[in-house]
Parts: C-alpha cells; sequence; structure tokens
C-alpha cells in the first residue's frame, strides 16, 4: 500500500481549521488536523512545502517510522508548527491503518478502558448570577464536570468571558485585541465564584477553572490555598510553564489539583513536571502534540506518575481532533476528562462525525477509523479568514501573558 496524494484544506466554517488528508493507491483516505488558532497558515505551508511531497509513495502502515523520519529528520527539533505538522500525518496514518483494519482506531490502540468519556465543558458569564445560570443549563444537559469562569468587578474584560453573551470566542479579525489584566482584582474575587456555586448546586459536579497562565507561583499557590474549601478537579495553568521548576513552590502549598500543558508540543515540556508529580493531570492533546504516536508515549509516561490526561479540546481545535481524542481517551488507561467546547453548526457539517453525546460523556461511535471525515465541497465555501489572539496588558501598560 502506498500514500499516493497528500492535501492541506483550510476552510473556515466560524472559525480557521487546516486539515491534511492523505489518499492510499488502495482508494482509502485519513484526515488529521493541523490547526494551530492564530498560525494556521504557517502548519499549512510546512506542510505542503515541507512535508506532503516527503509522504507521497510511503507506506502508510509504517506510522512509528514516518513519525520518526519527520521528528529526527526536519533536524529542526519540536515546536508548535513542526508537531502539529507531524501530528497531522499521524492522525491520518492511524486513521487509515483502522479503516483498511475495518475497526474503530480505540480497538487498535487496545480496547475500550471505559464505557464513556467524561467530557467538560464551559459555563461562563459577565457575573456570578449569569455563571451560576449557565452553570446550571450545563447540569441539565447532563454534564458532570463544568468550568466556571466569570466576569471580575472593575475589569473590562476576563479569559474565558464573552462579551455578548453568546459562546466564548476569544480569537477576533484584523489585528489581535489588547485586553486589561489586575492580578489583585482576579485574585480578591474569583474563589467568591466557587463559594458561590457550591453553596448553590453542592458538591456533586466536577468544577474546573482556567487561570490561563496569568499568577506567578506564588499567586497561584495563594489561590490554590484560598479555593481548597471548594474541592476543585482542577486549578488549569496558573502559571506559565516555561519553567517547570517553578511548579515546585505551588505544590508545597495547596491540595488543589492542578492542570497543565494545552500549549506543550512533546514530552520534553512536562517531563519534570511529571517526573516529579507536580500536576495531577496533562492537558497536551493530539493536534499540538505529534498526534497519537506521541501523546500515548505522554499518557504513559504521565501514568507511572500518577498523572491523568484531560486533553484540550477547544473549538480551535477540528472535530478530526476532536474524533480521534475520543478514541484515545475511551482507551487511555490513566483518563481523567476531555475538555468539550462544542462547535458552530457549520463545523460539524464541513466535518461529518461518527461520534455521540449521552448524559456527560462521548463515545467515539464504531465506524472504522476515528470516524470523521471532510466535505471538501463545502469547506471551499468557507475560505480562510485570519483572526488572532487576543494579547493582555497590566493596568499600567505593560505586556503579560494572556
Ligand atoms: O480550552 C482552554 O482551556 C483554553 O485555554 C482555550 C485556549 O485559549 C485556546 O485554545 C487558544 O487557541
Amino acid at each position: 500500500m502506498k500514500i499516493v496524494r497528500a492535501d492541506v484544506i483550510v476552510t473556515c466554517p466560524g472559525r480557521n481549521f487546516v486539515t491534511l488528508k492523505l489518499v492510499t493507491d488502495d482508494g482509502v483516505h485519513g484526515i488529521g488536523d493541523a490547526t494551530l488558532n492564530g498560525r494556521e497558515l504557517a502548519v499549512a505551508s510546512y506542510l505542503r512545502d515541507h512535508v506532503c511531497p516527503l509522504l507521497v509513495g510511503r507506506d502508510p502502515h509504517r506510522i512509528e517510522d514516518i513519525w520518526q523520519y519527520l521528528y529526527k529528520g526536519a533536524y529542526w527539533r519540536r515546536g508548535p508548527v513542526t508537531m502539529s505538522a507531524i501530528a497531522a500525518v499521524d492522525m491520518a496514518l492511524w486513521d487509515i491503518k483502522a479503516k483498511v483494519a475495518g475497526l474503530p482506531l480505540y480497538q487498535l490502540l487496545g480496547g475500550a478502558s471505559r464505557d464513556g468519556v467524561m467530557v467538560y465543558s464551559h459555563a461562563t458569564g459577565r457575573d456570578i448570577p449569569e455563571t451560576l445560570d449557565r452553570y446550571a443549563a450545563y447540569q441539565e444537559k447532563g454534564f458532570k464536570a463544568i468550568r466556571v469562569q466569570c466576569g471580575v468587578p472593575g475589569m473590562e474584560s476576563v479569559y474565558g468571558v464573552s462579551k455578548g453573551g453568546d459562546s466564548y470566542e476569544p480569537a477576533t479579525k484584523g489585528w489581535p485585541e489588547e485586553q486589561g489584566w489586575s492580578t489583585e482584582k482576579y485574585l480578591n474575587y474569583v474563589p467568591k465564584l466557587f463559594e458561590a456555586v457550591r453553596a448553590k448546586y453542592g458538591f456533586d459536579g466536577h468544577l474546573l477553572h482556567d487561570v490561563h497562565h496569568r499568577l506567578t507561583p506564588i499567586e497561584a499557590a495563594r489561590l490554590g490555598k484560598a479555593v481548597e474549601p471548594y474541592a476543585l478537579f482542577w486549578m488549569e495553568d496558573p502559571v506559565a510553564a516555561e519553567n517547570q521548576e517553578a511548579y515546585r513552590l505551588i505544590r508545597q502549598h495547596t491540595t488543589t489539583p492542578i492542570a497543565v500543558g494545552e500549549v506543550f508540543n512533546s514530552i520534553w515540556d512536562c517531563k519534570l513536571l511529571i517526573e516529579e508529580q507536580l500536576i495531577d493531570y496533562i492537558r497536551a492533546t493530539l493536534t499540538h502534540a505529534g498526534g497519537i504516536t506521541h501523546l500515548r508515549r505522554i499518557a504513559d509516561f504521565a501514568a507511572l506518575h500518577h498523572v491523568r490526561t484531560g486533553c484540550h479540546g477547544p473549538s480551535d481545535l477540528s472535530p478530526a481532533c476532536m474524533g480521534a481524542a475520543l478514541h484515545f481517551d475511551l482507551w487511555v488507561p490513566n483518563f481523567g476528562v476531555q475538555e468539550y467546547m462544542g462547535y458552530p453548526e457549520p463545523a460539524l457539517e464541513v466535518f461529518p462525525h461518527a461520534w455521540s453525546f449521552t448524559d456527560g460523556y462521548m463515545h467515539p461511535g464504531e465506524a472504522p477509523g476515528h470516524g470523521v471525515d471532510i466535505d471538501e465541497k463545502l469547506a471551499a465555501r468557507f475560505p480562510y479568514d485570519p483572526a488572532y489572539l487576543p494579547v493582555a496588558r497590566l493596568e499600567d501598560g505593560t505586556l503579560t501573558s494572556w
């Protein structure tokens, strides 16, 4: 069997997605997600100009060899652009292998370890009462795990909170939007949100929160300690984690579980965090961390250290990533939770999918492969539309992490 075509499809059915489609001489095809929010065309070019020509003629069954060839063969290792491109190839190859076997992908990984994949979604509001209403709405939909974010008095915009009350969409057309940030206002206010959720809805549901890389280690330690009475499932990305050692300080002060890693792209980004058990959940996901082949390696390593998976699953990763991630989640022994933000309707039409949602749990479906395809004709009706993530500045104008 040989790969005869490798095409890159860029489409914007509500948001930009980059998809790699590989076709074999037997007429079997597989797709992989290569979307890197705000830098989509860099990955599209990496694939089109440097990877696709190397794939034609290769045996699609040699997934590991192709992975090593693209990783070691590039000489320039790691980084989100390279690793997203490799991930797309890897996802498409696993899709092909499973289709050829006539099996849903999770069967090739080792079979189901559970009946369904617990997913969490986002309850966000401009203030605490609005967030509480949204929380109730997600509970009614069946969600067992809900992330909460809300506006902070005195701050015009806060990460995770939409301006119009619709679902949150951080990327904006044109130049990146500039937002303000005050750690003091946030830290003084946000514990009240968790207190209100627990007071109104009790402790049955899993409660999550994303700090989105905004604090220093000592500030994160203070937050983790302050919210211990509300038993969070996790406090996500409290500190930007380039410096993994920084998490030692947070860990010394709080038992609030920590999730990190949505911006990670290789096992080397989380090696120390996992080895020293400085985190509880690893957030790396298929598209940005080298696909199934590499994420499986990260998850196995994490399992040795009592760290569970909590894959990033925002709407800026395509349904192809979501479909493949659900297969991964159904199999991975040390599964924690999967993020599922949902998609705009046109995106769900461009990417026909086999997954289902029932009472807080998703299932990838039994279709051979990862169960997600692309309708290329429909995709062509939604051309690329540049959009960028915001940047954040402190009250005195200093640029800080968004
Ligand atoms: O899903 C999350 O936890 C996020 O933090 C979403 C990110 O801001 C988003 O994926 C950036 O593109």
